[in-house]
């Protein structure tokens, strides 16, 4: 079995340094608007509690520094008076209360702005994919900075109640430092002292895993393929009628221990170093703190000072080290939200900005002028010159081996291709000339790889022209002129039923049912232009005949193109294109055609024999 090779982070192109990080670290800012765009009054909220709940450490010390010099002052004391000490436990008391119920609401806040924010970048997600071309989503590399922005919502969400739990910590420091300054500014020195090795180690740890996950988008894509295929109710026949679940679970597993063994490494290395770094901070901690019961024991400082001072400098090295950890996490993050940045910043190929409007009605129809056609990253010529002209309200079937060139032939009519060379009229205008929307309204198109959508049947036929979702009667011609009306009658949910298995209460159909709703797409509205790519390959004779009767009645004065590998439907057309090898190797009318010994009529003839 063929296996991916294993890549190691030490790859010098894949490596993101700690520069690169930082650099990151640019696009913090515009996240930060688009929180706050998803909810002012939330983001208000949680930045308010976040200010709050900052002061509340130095507070709650402080107090208790005052309630030990206290009870040691009143133990001396003859005359005890314990008024001000129960003053001094009721405001610790308070404070203990209002520090919890922000953190409360800070958690709260944190949820509902990280699940609107997921939310909106999803849905933004989906936006820009669909003004990408199909050329951009065919391309891996281009797909692996799909994968990449997509997958890591939850990276964002964890980046933002990092970057505000790094603001509170910030003004927390500030006021306990402010403490500590106050009293032996030279502990501030030994806790800088042994915090930064600390740091620079989780910088340099979390750019290598960013590297690490980088350089395994396009595996992490298969290992998410292979758990569908490998997991699933569609693959599944064909998984245990093969026996291929072995084949399938080994090739994920290979994969997977790859990464795992990697990423152990990473985790190990970064462990080790921790630790290290870690028995610095709190070997500096009990320096710390025997330097304090040293100036408790020389009288320079009372017990309540010592308390608050040992106090603060642990809570401050605690932030300290998590100022930094956090530092590293949203360094780490940004670098994944710069990857959704990019996404969503792509620019998209814009045409001639002064469009011709589309004719009203179709007059002269279409002109193919020696199109020559690659797909992107593929050398090989799939159109070699192909000349033709379409009339309006003709109805033309394109005929051919398979590879021949048909379906390509249709996408480059759709602008989802440009023509490597020659160009496509229509009422001699060129069809880039038009707005892409505009121009793709007036087909109706049925593909042969039609998408099976697991939503209802309703859903499902409305797909051809959504805005008339809740139109009965539009709907209700379009299953009616494709067959699907039978199947509409036979759901016990009628157009309300849900399709597919994947989802509570669903039903699955057959092949050619599924074909008959796609085809009810196509008649959804009122196109100029119907294209229908192997519509009726999945009926059964009847069927078949049936569809095609209604649809040459229907589509009387309409231009209409039809991919059919069955001759008793590519006969009824008014010509036949035959496509050989991305040329053109006939065109003519069935009789024409078969008078002709070529492609067409020896093809025929075959087909023919077969049903004999
Ligand atoms: N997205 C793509 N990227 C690269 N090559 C492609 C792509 N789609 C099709 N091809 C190649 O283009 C050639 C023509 O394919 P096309 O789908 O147009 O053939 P067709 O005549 O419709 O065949 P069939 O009768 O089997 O549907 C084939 O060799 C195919 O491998």
């Amino acid at each position: 079995m063929a296996r991916p090779q294993l890549k190691s982070i030490t790859d010098k192109e894949e490596k993101t340094s700690v520069k690169d990080s930082f650099k990151a670290m640019k696009t913090i800012p515009r996240f930060f608007r688009e929180i706050y765009q998803s909810s002012p009054i939330l983001f208000f909220a949680n930045v308010f509690s976040r200010l709050l709940n900052a002061f509340t450490p130095v507070v709650i010390l402080w107090v208790g520094k005052m309630i030990i010099d206290e009870i040691i002052l009143q133990v001396s004391l003859e005359n005890k008076d314990f008024t001000l000490l129960w003053k001094y436990v009721l405001i610790e008391f308070a404070v203990a209360i209002l520090s919890d119920l922000l953190g409360r609401l800070i958690n709260l806040t944190d949820g509902l702005l990280g699940d609107l924010y997921s939310n909106d970048s999803s849905e933004k997600i989906i936006r820009k994919t669909a003004e990408l071309t199909i050329a951009q989503l065919e391309d891996p590399e281009f797909y692996d900075k799909l994968e990449r922005a997509r997958t890591q919502t939850n990276s964002r969400v964890g980046l933002m109640s990092n970057a505000l739990g790094q603001a509170e910590s910030l003004i927390s420091m500030v006021s306990l430092i402010a403490g500590l300054v106050y009293f032996e500014p030279i502990l501030i020195l030994i806790l800088v002292i042994s915090i930064i090795p600390s740091f620079i180690n989780e910088a340099k740890f979390s750019s290598t895993r960013y590297s690490l996950a980088r350089s395994w988008t396009s595996e992490r894509r298969e290992l998410d393929y292979l758990r569908f295929i490998g997991a699933n109710n569609q693959t599944a026949k064909e998984i245990k009628l093969f026996g291929l679940t072995d084949f399938i679970a080994e090739r994920f597993k290979n994969l997977s221990n790859d990464y795992y063994h990697l990423n152990k490494r990473l985790s190990l290395k970064q462990s080790l170093y921790g630790s290290f770094f870690n028995i610095l901070g709190v070997l500096s901690y009990y320096g710390a703190y025997i330097y304090i019961i040293l100036r408790v024991l020389a009288g320079v400082i009372t017990i309540g000072e010592l308390t608050f001072l040992s106090g603060s400098f642990n809570r401050l090295r605690s932030n300290l080290q998590g100022f930094f950890s956090r530092f590293t996490r949203i360094s780490e993050s940004a670098l994944y939200l710069q990857d959704y940045f990019d996404f969503i910043d792509l620019s998209i190929e814009q045409t001639a900005e002064a469009k011709t409007p589309m004719p009203k009605t179709i007059v002269k129809g279409f002109e193919i002028n020696n199109l020559h056609f690659s797909y992107p990253g593929n050398k090989t010529e799939v159109l070699k010159g192909v000349t033709f002209k379409l009339n309006a309200g003709e109805k033309m079937a394109f005929v051919g081996q398979n590879g021949a060139g048909k379906t390509t032939l249709i996408k480059l009519f759709l602008r989802f291709y440009e023509p490597t060379e020659g160009e496509i009229l229509l009422d001699g205008i060129n069809i880039n000339n038009f707005d892409v929307d505009e121009y793709r309204k007036r087909f109706g198109v049925i593909f042969q790889d039609f998408f099976k959508y697991e939503f209802t049947l309703r859903e499902n036929i409305a797909i051809g022209n959504i805005s008339e979702i809740e139109n009965d009667e539009i709907i209700g011609y379009a299953a009616n002129k494709s067959l699907a009306e039978q199947v509409v009658n036979d759901m016990a949910e009628g157009l309300e039923q849900r399709l597919g298995r994947r989802f509570y209460k669903g039903q699955e159909l057959s092949g050619g049912q599924w074909q008959k709703v796609a085809l009810a797409r196509a008649y959804m509205k009122d196109a100029d232009v119907m294209v229908l790519d192997e519509p009726t390959s999945a009926l059964d004779a009847q069927a078949e005949f049936d569809v095609f009767e209604r649809f040459i009645a229907l589509t009387k004065g309409k231009t209409s193109i039809i991919i059919s590998h069955r001759f008793s439907t590519v006969r009824m057309a008014d010509r036949i294109l035959v496509l050989q090898h991305g040329r053109v190797l006939e065109l003519g009318t069935h009789e024409e055609l078969m008078e002709n010994p070529k492609l067409y009529s020896e093809l025929f003839k075959l087909q023919a024999a077969g049903y004999q």
